[in-house]
């Protein structure tokens, strides 16, 4: 039977690649940095310019669906998921390494309808890597199959997680506490990609066995949890149980041993979430 969503995924394929292509040129110039939540939240014109080029692609041929975006959230736009074929995009996902020129920088497209990702496409522009999942076809990078690690030992693992850009107190409290948990299990190392999509990418391809956070966004993992979850892996909230996208909180990791295992280490809060109603105005 043919794939309904396969145009669409096509068209995620493509206008990633397109996308990439911009951020590569803009690594070129100067990129004048704006702030958006914190001092430490950044924003570009090329994060702003790439998701229009997204959404207006889209809007052109798929004119019915509905969009959520980083960038057009943080200009207002509500941040709603309905059953509504729904693309949800980060158009630089590591704006702070692009800032940077760190070398690991990507676009990550996920589309929903009724509430369920079907497909996920990540872009990892620097490296030239494509990953792209579809729901019950698998994962794949570069149209090669992904394989979560079989490792059970969460003491020969490598974990990845962020630190964010929450600067709150309480939160770098237990960020902090939390890491010094996992770190002390012991584990092999902790490592961190500077950007969520990406370290989701590497729990799907086997070098790291899992991947947390606390304060990341929908658009942040939409992708990436599909991608996970067809390479093998499992989803889970950071106080165990099933992941919620717009909670603002993931563990990512190759099995549910290893996912529960970092379950019992995180020092978990709740980040105002993604869908909540905005703040009264008086
Ligand atoms: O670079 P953006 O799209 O803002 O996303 C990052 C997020 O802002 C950080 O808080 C997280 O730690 C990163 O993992 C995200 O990828
Ligand atoms: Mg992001
Ligand atoms: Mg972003």
């Amino acid at each position: 039977m043919a794939d309904l969503w396969q145009d669409a995924m096509d068209h995620a394929v493509a206008i990633a690649r397109r996308a990439g292509e911009v951020v590569r040129e803009a690594l070129q110039d100067d990129r004048k940095v704006m702030t958006k939540s914190s001092s430490v939240d950044l924003v570009t014109q090329t994060d702003q310019k790439v998701e229009q080029l997204i959404i207006q692609s889209v809007k052109y041929k798929f004119p019915t669906h509905s969009f959520i975006g980083e960038e057009s959230v943080a200009a207002g736009e509500p941040c709603v998921l309905t059953d509504r074929p729904t693309w949800i995009i980060d158009p630089i996902d590591g704006t702070t390494n692009f800032v940077h020129a760190f070398p690991f920088v990507a676009i990550s497209i996920g589309f929903s309808v009724n509430k369920q990702i079907e497909f996920g496409v990540i872009y990892s522009c620097l490296e030239d890597k494509m990953y792209t999942a579809r729901r019950g076809k698998g994962a794949f990078c570069n149209g090669e199959p992904l394989q979560v690690s079989d490792r059970e030992d969460i003491k020969q693992s490598i974990i990845a997680t962020e630190f964010g850009s929450s600067r709150d107190p309480e939160a770098v409290e237990k960020i902090f506490s939390s890491l010094r948990n996992v770190l002390c299990i012991p584990v092999h190392g902790v490592r961190g990609a500077g950007t969520a999509a990406i370290n989701m990418c590497h729990v799907a391809s086997g070098c790291v066995e899992a991947y947390y956070e606390i304060g990341i966004h929908v658009w942040d993992v939409a992708a990436g949890s599909l991608v996970v979850s067809e390479a093998g892996g499992v989803l889970m909230d950071v106080e165990g149980g099933a992941v919620d996208l717009m909670s603002r909180r993931i563990v990512a990791a190759n099995s549910r041993t290893i996912a529960e295992r970092i379950v019992k280490q995180i020092d978990s809060f709740s980040p105002l979430r993604d869908d909540a109603p905005p703040p009264q105005t008086l």
